[in-house]
């Protein structure tokens, strides 16, 4: 046991000495006796009341609460320099750090005050008798106010309906949802709607004061840390379902989105990661959309992705809008929001399907969750080219690899066909026997596999991971059809969706560089009209299957823009931290 130097810190020695003063024995007390005599618990104390004396000057404080940001958008910028000085390189390389970034992450979060406590709801027993009013008083500006009320069903009193994350209301942290809303600006609301309400709002000029009676154990819940990738676009112009439109966050496909509040079943309260505004918007709660997704597949077998989804005609049962200056109106009745909610889940043939793909049209794509993967050093993620047949995957490896063929490596196939003279093993393919082919591929350990004139060819998993383990990049182009094999935790691919242009632009440039036809592997000829619009037929339906698994889209116009963007995106994929699944990290 370490012996209490002179300067030991008094309130230990004071803390110790009492301990012996009660003059208990046992193994609770000599733990006690020994934890205030150790160094570690020294240590701690002093940097504590450090801490706590510098505080005292008020020198310290956040320049910035975005630091990860900025450090994403340098890293951005560098990535598009060409040839890159010694500098560049060392501030490239500091900035790609892990433990770097994790630096940066916990400033920001302390710069966001993320740790600050919640104080206790009130009360709940408290004298239902004196009823307790709250005055606030809010300044107005061209902020709108972050909050919507409602008629209570029950009560037919005036209520906030709720607040939104980041907003005025919120961040003022005196109105909550369910907050009784008694007198605006003096005006009693009482048997008044929530139009009038509104009205008296807009009318309002220079600070608006409300008069409350606060509702019970409805304080502020604290902001989840929920990410999501949006797999469907959204509009809150084109939703007539949503309660307030100005309140809506729109986005697109791919887009991060932070999940703040689910405490609504039908609307989730959300922001667009790495976007500065602090104020938070509705969007459709998964159980909503994916409600609205199969109400869609059913009335509209042809309805693709793309579009927002939803329920009945445009224009039902909206609530009424607000002005973005202002609360909004009320949800619209829960029966006009649910008319898909008793829908059940159910397979529907959407395409003429040849090949057996049940298995993709169960996925509803509404949000997945995601989680930041960091790069780690000399381990990049594979990279993974996805499209139709003849669309240019191959094109477009071949250009990749042919960079830096040091770093950027396919794996060599497996065949069960017979080894020829002039080939060697392990170079052009690793050759084994069908039996064992025909046992691993039963055991799973092939990501892809097929037969062409009577042999089995494939590509195992193991080959991708001893390129991953060299520090060399991976780049694969399967069949679409194994991106479901792929997709794993273990593999953790970058999936590039490789897309082709208009039919006008495919047949342009594939002609120009009379491209030969991948569809005819006997005789090398251009492709034919039919065969272009195949591309193009089969380009949508693998989007709509498998869309929610892409990364990022190129669009394969001219292959030297097409190879540019596939350049950066390895780039990407070997030093920024990107989204993943977040059950990949779990
Ligand atoms: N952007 C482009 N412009 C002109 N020709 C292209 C372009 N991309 C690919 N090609 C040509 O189109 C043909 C088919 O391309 P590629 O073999 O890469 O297709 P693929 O997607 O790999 O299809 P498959 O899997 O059936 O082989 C090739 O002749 C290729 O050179």
């Amino acid at each position: 046991m370490d012996t209490p130097s002179e300067n030991w810190d008094p309130a230990l020695t004071r803390l110790l000495s009492s301990l012996k003063e009660v003059q208990a024995e046992g193994e609770d007390v000599a733990f006690l006796s020994e934890l205030l005599q150790s160094k570690q618990l020294h240590a701690l104390v002093q940097v504590h009341n450090k801490i706590v004396a510098k505080g005292k000057d008020d020198k310290f404080f956040p320049l910035l609460s975005n630091a990860m940001q900025v450090t994403l958008e340098v890293l951005d910028l560098l990535g598009n320099v060409v040839s890159v000085s010694k500098e560049y390189q060392q501030l490239l390389s500091l900035l790609q750090k892990p433990h770097f970034q994790a630096i940066l992450c916990t400033h920001d979060a302390v710069a966001q005050k993320d740790y600050y406590p919640h104080l206790p709801d009130v009360p709940s027993d408290a004298d239902e008798e004196e009823e307790t009013v709250k005055i606030v008083q809010l300044v107005k500006s061209d902020e709108p106010l972050g909050a919507t009320i409602k008629t209570d069903e029950e009560t037919g009193k005036i209520v906030i309906a709720r607040v939104m994350h980041g907003g005025a209301a919120d961040r003022s942290g005196l109105i909550h949802a369910g907050d009784e809303v008694v007198a605006v600006n003096g005006v009693p609301v009482e048997s008044k709607t929530p139009a009038d309400v509104l009205a008296i709002l807009q009318s309002s000029e220079g600070t608006i004061t409300f008069k409350l009676v606060p509702a019970f154990s409805k304080g502020g819940s604290r902001e989840s840390k929920v990410r999501v990738r949006a797999l469907f676009n959204y509009s809150s112009a084109e939703d007539p379902y949503i309660p307030c439109k100005e309140a809506g966050l729109n986005f697109k496909k791919g887009d991060v989105l932070h999940i703040v509040s689910q405490d609504d079943a039908y609307w989730w309260q959300a922001r667009r990661e790495g976007e500065r505004i602090m104020r938070a918007g509705l969007i459709p709660s998964r159980a909503l959309q994916e409600g609205r997704i199969i109400h869609d597949r059913q009335t509209d077998p042809q309805s693709m992705d793309g579009k927002p989804a939803l329920c009945g005609a445009a224009g039902g049962a909206s609530g009424a809008d607000c002005g973005p200056q202002t609360p909004c109106s009320p949800t619209p009745t829960a029966t006009a929001l649910l008319p898909c909610k008793s829908t059940p889940k159910v397979k529907k043939i959407i395409y003429d399907i040849t090949e057996n793909d049940d298995f993709d049209r169960e996925v509803i794509p509404t949000y997945e969750e995601v989680a930041r993967l960091y790069p780690r050093p000399g381990l990049a993620r594979p990279l993974v080219l996805a499209g139709a047949p003849g669309v240019g995957r191959n094109e477009l490896r071949r250009r990749l690899i042919a960079t830096d063929p040091d770093k950027f490596v396919t794996p060599i196939p497996y065949t069960s066909r017979p080894q020829k003279q002039s080939e060697q093993n392990g170079k052009e393919y690793m050759f084994v026997s069908r039996e064992t082919m025909e046992q691993d591929i039963a055991e799973g350990k092939f990501i892809e596999h097929g037969e062409y004139k009577g042999n089995l060819y494939g590509t195992t998993a193991e080959s991708v991971e001893t390129i991953v383990n060299s520090g060399r990049v991976c780049v694969l182009s399967p069949h679409w059809q194994a991106l479901k094999v792929l997709r794993t935790p273990r593999l953790r691919p970058y999936i590039v969706f490789i897309k082709p242009p208009p039919l006008e632009r495919l047949i342009a440039t594939r002609q120009a560089a009379h491209a030969r036809s991948s569809f005819d592997k006997d005789s090398s000829r251009a492709f034919t009209e039919e065969e272009f619009a195949d591309i193009i037929r089969s380009s949508n339906r693998i989007n709509f299957l498998y869309g929610y698994m892409f990364d990022e889209e190129i669009e394969n116009d001219e292959l030297a823009p097409a190879l540019a963007q596939l350049l950066k995106a390895a780039w990407r994929v070997q030093s920024e931290p990107l989204w993943v699944p977040a059950s990949w990290l779990q």
